[in-house]
């Protein structure tokens, strides 16, 4: 308070120059679940920029494309930095040790100059077919497991970025915890440091959240190089018999170019590949979380993608190379990072100097975020901006649209991303990731809502339901030119025309799609049999197979298809208390959201169908060769008593 009475004494405005609006006073009343509803609310009250002081720092909030793109993209000289995050221990601005959150210094440079080369190598690669890979045990886990399909996506997403920072999947569970342990540290509503700052300056022993930070912190420094040592290892001696080739990641590439890249410690390097796979771990399973909740509350868009996926792909899954004849499903990405941000208060830039926008002025020093939410709200650019609808970015009539068709509607360059010379490194991957996760989730599932949860907000409600029987009258229809520009390509069958066309599948695709709760791949005589007798694999190395007996790996695979049913668990009584002033509706089933920096769907119910038993089988197969073949290796524990540590390392406890 002193400071901010000190502050507004100090600053005296320039001639003909005015003070931002905004909500005056120091506001504590920012709640700590959806916290950005509060600051839209406020710009619907205050205007596109507006400013407010909370805990003594002049934050401005941005809910304009333009008004972003004016300062911080076009004045980026002042508008790069980042602000000081006090519950870190590691000064988060000089320390090297957080590329997204440094300071515009020599080390930012060098590590955001390693993160563009690498991010082009793998991208020029296919990403080294991870995605791809990976989407195999990604369907097989939601056939078997389908209520923990949030542990499902996220899993996905962690192995294919711990593929590519290491070249194993086997990090992916330890980054995943690194990746919420660090966005416990960052975000203002998280670590208890961030709110009382004094505690960070006290001795460990006086002070839990010191103590916690601190074994964080030499956890992850612990991890990094642990992961680094050991790609150094295999990439100098590879193990004669390990079964597995060193693959090409990041760390790789880090070690055959660090002295070019002007690195002097090997640690930095550690730390800027861990950043990208930190960056990447979490972020890109919310979006594919939205989707199924998108798709749960508006079941009427689905036949269009299906509809796509069948033509494009028919009996194979949908593959990164597909992206230009697929904007259908480009556009159901595009519209589910429109819908739920991920990120969506942004990422806050700092300014260095005075500066005067519009006739206001913006003191030096001050935090500026993008709200993406709003941004992506704006009632110029979108009809109906709470509504989910991906048909308009591929109807001509909506002003989103955009042509050609085999690039637009892309993710790229999107202000979900971010702005100026700070934008994100990692569009790349995102976009392989969410084509190829996306595309093969619906390439084999429906999303159907069940009963008792209702519809999402009185405007949802309005959104006609689909109807099976009226299925054909109900259709969102797309222009000819959408439907059919795969040229070459036919037009794809209807649903029961795909019955009939796969003869013996015809019952069982009946069953899959009938209401009942069940989602399990009723698999086919012959799939079982595959199943039993696997084709002979000339690799069948990887340690766990083979300290595993055959049948009992089949029978637990058969046991695991066996138990999945509908994903279902969670209760009304978990649905958000969303305290900022006239959010839309506390009631809104799409909006509970986990409490951090990144927009997580809590888990919530709905039902998940396999469209086609073939396809189903199809997985189970692939899952069962690339198995043997040592792909899917295990997460692995790296702290004593299950990961549980000692005082020294391990997991901390998050609460998200
Ligand atoms: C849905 C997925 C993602 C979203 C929404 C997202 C969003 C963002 C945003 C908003 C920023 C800040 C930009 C700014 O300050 O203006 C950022 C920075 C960054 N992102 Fe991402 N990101 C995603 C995925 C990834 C992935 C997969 C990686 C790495 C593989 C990555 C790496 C980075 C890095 C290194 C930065 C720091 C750039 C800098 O400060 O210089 N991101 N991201």
């Amino acid at each position: 308070l002193v400071r901010y009475v000190e502050k507004t004494k100090k600053q005296r405005l320039p001639e003909g120059v005015t003070r931002l609006p905004g909500p005056k006073g120091v506001r504590p009343d920012v709640p700590e679940k959806n916290s950005w509803m509060a600051f839209h609310n406020w710009g619907l009250e205050y205007g596109p920029i507006y400013q407010v002081n909370l805990a003594g720092h002049n934050h401005v909030w941005i809910s304009r494309d333009r008004i972003a793109q004016d300062l911080l993209t076009k004045r980026s000289a002042n508008y790069s930095e980042r602000p000081f995050i006090p519950a870190l221990e590691q000064d988060n601005r000089t320390s090297g040790q957080y590329l997204p959150l440094m300071s515009r210094n020599e080390l930012w440079t060098r590590q955001r100059k390693m993160g563009k080369q690498i991010m082009d190598t793998s991208a020029k690669n296919g990403f080294y077919a991870y995605p791809e890979l990976e989407s195999v045990r990604l369907l097989f886990e939601l056939m078997s497991e389908p209520k923990r399909y949030n542990h499902a996506l996220e899993s996905f997403i962690a192995r294919v970025t711990s593929q590519l920072a290491w070249g194993t999947s086997t990090a992916a569970d330890e980054l995943k915890q690194r990746a919420r342990e660090l966005l416990v540290g960052v975000s203002p509503t998280g670590a208890l440091g961030n709110k009382l700052p004094v505690l960070m300056s006290l001795p460990e022993k006086w002070s839990a959240p010191k103590a916690w930070e601190a074994r964080r912190s030499r956890t992850e420094k612990r991890f990094f190089q642990t992961m680094q040592a050991e790609v150094h290892e295999q990439h100098s001696a590879p193990k004669a018999g390990s079964g597995r080739a060193p693959r090409q990641s990041w760390t790789s590439m880090f070690l055959d170019n660090k002295d070019k890249w002007g690195f002097p410690t090997d640690l930095e390097g550690a730390y800027a590949v861990g950043m990208h796979g930190i960056a990447g771990a979490l972020t890109i399973a919310a979006p594919m979380q939205s989707f199924c909740l998108a798709n749960t509350h508006y079941p009427q868009y689905q036949h269009l993608l299906h509809e796509e996926i069948d033509r494009v792909c028919g009996d194979r899954m949908p593959r990164f190379s597909d992206m230009p004849d697929m904007p259908v499903l480009r556009a159901f990405i595009r519209e589910t990072l429109r819908w739920r941000p991920p990120l969506p208060t942004g990422i806050p830039h700092a300014s260095v100097k005075d500066d005067v926008y519009d006739g206001y002025f913006i003191p030096a020093g001050s935090i500026m975020h993008p709200l993406e939410w709003s941004i992506s709200r704006d009632p110029e650019v979108f009809t109906n901006p709470d509504a989910w609808n991906p048909t308009q970015w591929l109807k001509p009539e909506f002003p989103t649209y955009q042509e050609p068709l085999t690039r637009f509607p892309t993710i790229t360059s999107y202000s979900q991303f971010g702005y100026g010379r700070r934008i994100c490194q990692g569009m790349g991957v995102t976009e392989a990731d969410l084509f190829v996760g996306i595309g093969c989730m619906a390439w084999m599932f429906s999303w159907h809502a069940v009963p008792e949860i209702g519809a999402a907000t009185p405007e949802l409600a309005q959104v006609e339901p689909l109807d099976l029987q009226r299925r054909d009258e109900s259709k969102v229809l797309l222009p000819d030119h959408v439907r059919g520009r795969t040229t070459g390509l036919q037009t794809p069958p209807a649903e029961s025309e795909i019955s009939m066309q796969l003869g013996e599948t015809t019952s069982r695709s009946r069953q899959g799609s009938s209401d009942s709760a069940f989602c399990m791949p009723r698999t086919s005589t012959k799939a079982v049999e595959s199943i039993l007798t696997p084709p002979p694999s000339p690799q069948v190395k990887a340690q766990t197979i083979a300290e595993t007996p055959t049948m009992s790996l089949l029978s637990e695979i058969r046991s695991r298809v066996a138990s999945a049913f509908t994903t279902a668990t969670s209760s009304r009584a978990q649905q958000p208390k969303v305290s900022a002033r006239a959010a839309p509706s506390a009631e809104d089933p799409t909006m509970d959201f986990t409490t951090l920096l990144i927009a997580k769907p809590n888990h919530f119910k709905f039902e998940l169908r396999i469209r086609d038993q073939s396809k189903a089988d199809d997985v189970s197969r692939q899952w069962m060769d690339l198995k043997m073949q040592g792909e899917f290796e295990d997460s692995r524990v790296f702290w004593k008593d299950g990961n549980r540590g000692d005082r020294e390392f391990g997991w901390g406890e998050v609460k998200i």
